[in-house]
């Protein structure tokens, strides 16, 4: 079983449990805070004797002293036949008042040591700790491994937002969580008697009158132990019984118990704190915050967020289960002919593994398909497919971490291993896993049938593009039909439409969409979650299974939906789209795009743009209040055409939305050539910018982004940096299609 197994099925059931725990912690951590202003702490260097002269001329019938961890001084005593506990003023004896030993229910402590279900409880409660620490280095295990090692711990999160959530408070609070669940397992081995805390026998001791019959009994100021203790030091003081000549004082400290002689005043007997009791003073600081305030506030916190990582936890895992590999029609591994192997981390990859094992089930072989890690071949093999897709910092997924070494182990068959990557260009070690399977195979010396290919993206297109490559490659027809699972969709309402290029081939349109009236509670339960400019909005044409994706213009803030569409002869979503009219409708849903949004940033931003792909930097632009020095090249074919958001960006210019605006077009005289030329002339400038730490978003075709890339490659070198380095420490992105 993996880390991931462990911290998985550990969280689902145990950190049900942990989160009871958990919330009461939260509150019972305010016992100390709460303490901690009900009564002045005493002074530390006051001697514990003139601290007992003063209680004795202000509190009769006392018989215990306390010091509490918040540094207040409780005294116990019997006034007639009644119990009292009072808080005084160690500085003149005076009375402050009753003293409540907790302003919680008692049921809430009860809940938290032992879930109110007494002895078998307690048991209980400690398997709960021993469990939240298991899940504690499971998560660190994790962590490191998501985030690409300990130097990128601190590295922007990505993900969905569950994940986010869960990585980003994981970094937070981890250790403390750690320190809790350890500290709470010491505390347990006591309480549950697995450790003796006392050494077990008190010393048989008493107060000796020794002949002298009416021998005065000294006060407690004169005690010599006493008067050389400082009430920093003291936990308890005991008075000796009244009714009891033999009796003693026992006094306990922060190193250990003493029992003084009534008479004498002589030191009887003196134990040190066993190191089990040590530990335990420790854990219980740790672990409640007793007499450290501050402390207690944090953990009021972190208990809190063990609501956070259940929530985020359980929605992740919902997410995984929905997208598990749930492969339908596979044949047994002996009497396959085809095998594929998948590693995936979020899911989606096994849905592109079914789509191929049905395609070539149809063409009547018999496919096996299993996780990367089972990689083998059998003597029924005859072509193996390896689907991969990259994680952390160009790692493999988590279930596949040990495969590559695995694969490199094997003794290479003369059965051909082809390897097709999953990735996102936005990484910097774009589908580098794959890449290591496809080196590691060769260097094995396994034949492929085709060179590796790396889909972008999930997209389809390019997967049925690879499968086209495939069946002739196989010699058969093949056609890979990859039907991604489409979250629920929300209708949306078309209110305004701007047309470009009407009388082309390509007629193109900015649209803008309302949605219905309900308000946005009842949207986002219908899937169009809160989105930003630089998100996808994926939309399904009728009569269609197959979402298109288009970069979203506008954000949720802007009360609108804006996309800018081109016309892709025969697309089913792009003609359907150009063919609405106002008042007309779509199924829509959001897809986060969170390594391409712009965070909330000073420094300035470099946008690129060319095309359709100026919407989502418009995006970025409107919602710019704060005036962020933005930057924009934007590259066209005519401006009487295809400037897009031409008479929004001159405005936005006029507001200071926008700092500066460079055009280019392609098909017009003196236009200017391409975007990456207008770069090319603006070297000086832009190295300057890039200098000062800009960040950088360039969003259009796959074309056009490598040739931005190459030209501020050029511009860069200069600066010893390279669009690859931007790229690492996420100042530049691409949106590419
Ligand atoms: C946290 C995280 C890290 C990623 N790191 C990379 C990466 O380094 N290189 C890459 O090409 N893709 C990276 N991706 C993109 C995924 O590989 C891509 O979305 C893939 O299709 C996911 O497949 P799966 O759902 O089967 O796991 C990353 C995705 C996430 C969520």
């Amino acid at each position: 079983m993996g880390w991931k197994a462990i911290h998985r099925w550990l969280g689902l059931t145990a950190g049900t449990l942990a989160l009871v725990l958990g919330l009461s912690g939260a509150l019972l951590a305010f016992d100390p805070v709460q303490q901690s202003w009900q009564a002045p702490a005493a002074p530390g260097d006051l001697s514990v004797a003139t601290l007992v002269e003063r209680v004795a001329r202000t509190v009769p019938g006392a018989e215990e002293i306390r010091h509490l961890p918040s540094g207040a001084i409780v005294v116990f005593g019997f006034v007639g036949d009644q119990a009292q506990a009072h808080y005084v003023d160690a500085a003149d004896g005076k009375v402050l008042g009753a003293w409540e030993p907790s302003a919680l229910p008692r049921w809430v402590k009860n809940l938290h040591r032992s879930l109110l279900l007494g002895d078998a409880g307690r048991w209980g409660a400690a398997g709960i700790a021993l469990a939240m620490a298991l899940i504690c280095v499971s998560a660190l295990v994790l962590l490191l491994r998501r985030m690409g090692g300990w130097r990128r711990l601190a590295a922007r999160v990505r993900g969905s937002l569950a994940q986010r959530i869960h990585v980003v408070a994981g970094r937070v609070v981890l250790a403390v969580l750690c320190l809790t669940s350890l500290t709470a397992l010491t505390m347990s081995a006591s309480t549950l008697g697995l450790v003796a805390l006392d050494p077990g026998t008190e010393p048989d001791v008493i107060s000796v009158t020794t002949g002298q019959t009416a021998l005065q009994a000294l006060p407690g100021a004169q005690l010599p132990m006493l008067q050389s203790l400082a009430v920093r030091d003291l936990r308890k003081l005991n008075f000796p019984d009244a009714a009891d000549p033999q009796d003693t004082w026992t006094v306990a400290t922060r190193q250990g118990e003493g029992w003084i002689d009534r008479y004498s005043g002589q030191t009887l007997a003196w134990q040190d704190l066993t190191l089990a009791q040590r530990l335990y003073d420790w854990a219980l600081v740790l672990h409640t915050g007793e007499g450290a305030w501050p402390w207690a506030v944090v953990l009021a916190f972190v208990g809190a967020s063990v609501l956070l990582f259940w929530w985020s936890g359980v929605a992740m895992w919902w997410q995984a289960r929905r997208q598990a590999p749930h492969i339908t029609g596979n044949s047994p591994l002996a009497h396959a002919d085809v095998l594929i192997f998948v590693a995936s981390e979020g899911g989606s990859t096994w849905g592109f593994a079914q789509a191929l094992q049905d395609a070539l089930a149809q063409g009547g072989h018999r496919v096996h398909t299993s996780a990367l890690e089972h990689f083998q071949t059998t003597p029924a093999t005859r072509q193996v497919f390896v689907l991969a897709a990259t994680y952390g910092e160009g790692q493999a997924p988590a279930h596949a971490s040990d495969a590559l070494q695995h694969i490199a182990k094997l003794t290479a068959s003369p059965v051909p291993v082809t390897v097709l990557g999953f990735g996102d260009r936005q990484y910097p070690a774009f589908c580098a896993f794959a890449e290591a399977l496809e080196t590691t195979l060769r260097a094995q010396g396994w034949p492929a049938l085709l060179p590796l290919e790396c889909i972008h993206q999930q997209s389809g297109q390019q997967f049925a593009r690879w499968g086209d490559a495939l069946a002739r490659a196989l010699g058969e027809p093949l056609v890979l039909d990859y039907v991604p699972r489409v979250p629920p969709t929300t209708a949306l309402t078309l209110v305004a439409r701007q047309n470009y290029r009407e009388h082309s081939d390509e007629p193109t349109a900015i649209l803008r969409f309302a949605w219905p009236a309900q308000g946005g509670g009842a949207l986002r339960g219908h899937g169009l979650a809160h989105f930003a400019a630089g998100d996808l909005v994926g939309i399904v044409a009728p009569g269609s299974a197959v979402p298109r994706f288009y970069s979203l213009a506008s954000g949720w803030k802007d009360g609108f939906l804006e996309i800018c569409v081109r016309l892709l002869p025969g697309g089913l979503c792009s003609t359907h789209l150009l063919g609405l009219q106002r008042g007309g409708s779509i199924a829509a849903f959001i897809r986060p795009n969170p390594g391409f949004a712009l965070p909330r940033t000073r420094r300035p931003v470099l946008l690129i743009g060319a095309g359709t792909g100026v919407a989502p930097l418009a995006g970025f632009i409107r919602r710019n209040d704060r005036h962020t020095p933005m930057h924009l090249y934007f590259g066209g074919r005519d401006p009487a055409q295809d400037f897009y958001f031409g008479t929004e960006i001159g405005q936005w210019l006029g507001e200071g939305r926008l700092a500066s605006v460079q055009t280019v077009f392609s098909r017009i005289p003196e236009g200017g050539g391409y975007v990456q030329d207008a770069l090319r002339r603006d070297a000086e400038r832009l190295r300057a910018l890039l200098a000062q730490g800009a960040l950088v978003r360039v969003c259009g075709s796959r074309a056009m982004a490598k040739g931005v890339a190459e030209a501020l490659d050029a511009i860069l070198a200069p600066l010893k940096l390279s669009v690859a380095q931007l790229k690492a420490k996420e100042r530049y992105a691409e949106d590419v299609f």
